[in-house]
């Protein structure tokens, strides 16, 4: 039950992230929300009370993110989930031969820097924190929830850093599981379709009403809430582990 459990959630401030925080901490969860310092981290932390703390982090510093975890320890005495939703998106063609120009190397680093090795970083200092726990009846000790994307199965054009940074979420997903098996840690990943964050919100109107409509059933963007729903489902499911779940109205995308 998420009821009392302790969670940090990067990317906290925004979007997907903000979602699960804000559902966490209405079902009685205590949250360290980790993002960046240039965030609306604090404002959004008062706003949903007591029993949710803002950390700035950067998920690529391992001084960051330790303090992150430090923080859910000394606060709330212990981490029994870490959910990665801190991300960020480009999009740039391999090769502009209108410009002659070559995708650059930076912007391709930059999206994999955080979007894998952010991830990757939270997940193996998390494991170690939530080794330490007394592992429940059933053996378990923590689990941890990324979030991929269906970009990491079919990616549009310009998508070539963000769908090769999220299917690296998707290829890690099992074999940390069996990594993590024997301290009794679960692990899943959540890739979703296309979702109603300010990540989207940046692309003019008609491109978004384009996408949705790309969408078998619900014919629309997904809400937030909707993501937080799977994360508080994965948490509660003992026998979720290993695997990556697309939550995306059958939407395959299109090229
Ligand atoms: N919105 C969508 O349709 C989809 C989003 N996703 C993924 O879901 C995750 C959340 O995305 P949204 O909520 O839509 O985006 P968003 O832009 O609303 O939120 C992303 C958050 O991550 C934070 N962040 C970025 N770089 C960071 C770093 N280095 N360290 C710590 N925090 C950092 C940002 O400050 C922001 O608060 C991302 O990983 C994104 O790739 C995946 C599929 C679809
Ligand atoms: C490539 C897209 C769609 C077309 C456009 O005009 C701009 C874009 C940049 C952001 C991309 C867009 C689309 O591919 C869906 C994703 C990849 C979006 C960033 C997050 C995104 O919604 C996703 O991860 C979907 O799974």
């Amino acid at each position: 039950m998420i009821k009392n459990a302790v969670a940090v959630v990067t990317g906290g401030a925004s979007g997907l992230g903000r979602a699960t925080v804000e559902r966490l901490a209405k079902q009685g969860a205590r949250v360290v929300m980790a993002d960046l310092g240039s965030s609306k981290g604090n404002e959004v932390a008062k706003e949903l009370g007591d029993n949710v703390v803002f950390v700035p982090v950067d998920v690529t510093s391992e001084k960051d993110v330790t303090t992150a975890l430090e923080t859910a320890k000394d606060k709330f005495g212990r981490l029994d989930l870490a959910v990665n939703c801190a991300g960020t998106a480009t999009a740039v063609r391999t090769y502009n031969f209108n410009k002659n120009a070559a995708h650059r190397l930076d912007d391709f680093t930059r999206v994999l820097m955080v979007n894998t090795v952010g991830t990757f970083n939270v997940i193996r200092l998390s494991a170690g924190l939530m080794g330490t726990n007394e592992p429940n009846q059933d053996g378990q000790r923590g689990v941890i929830v990324n979030t991929a994307s269906v970009a990491a199965y079919d990616g549009q054009i310009g998508q070539a850093a963000y769908s090769a940074s999220k299917a690296a979420v998707v290829g890690m997903t099992l074999p940390i599981a069996r990594d993590l098996s024997t301290q009794g840690i679960r692990i899943c990943t959540i890739a979703p379709g296309l979702f109603n964050t300010p990540m989207l919100a940046a692309l003019p109107e008609k491109v978004r009403t384009f996408l949705a409509k790309s969408i078998p059933f619900p014919q629309r963007l997904g809400e937030p809430s909707e993501y937080a729903h799977l994360v508080q489902a994965i948490y509660e499911n003992p026998l979720m582990n290993g695997e990556t779940i697309r939550i995306d109205g059958a939407l395959r995308m299109q090229p």
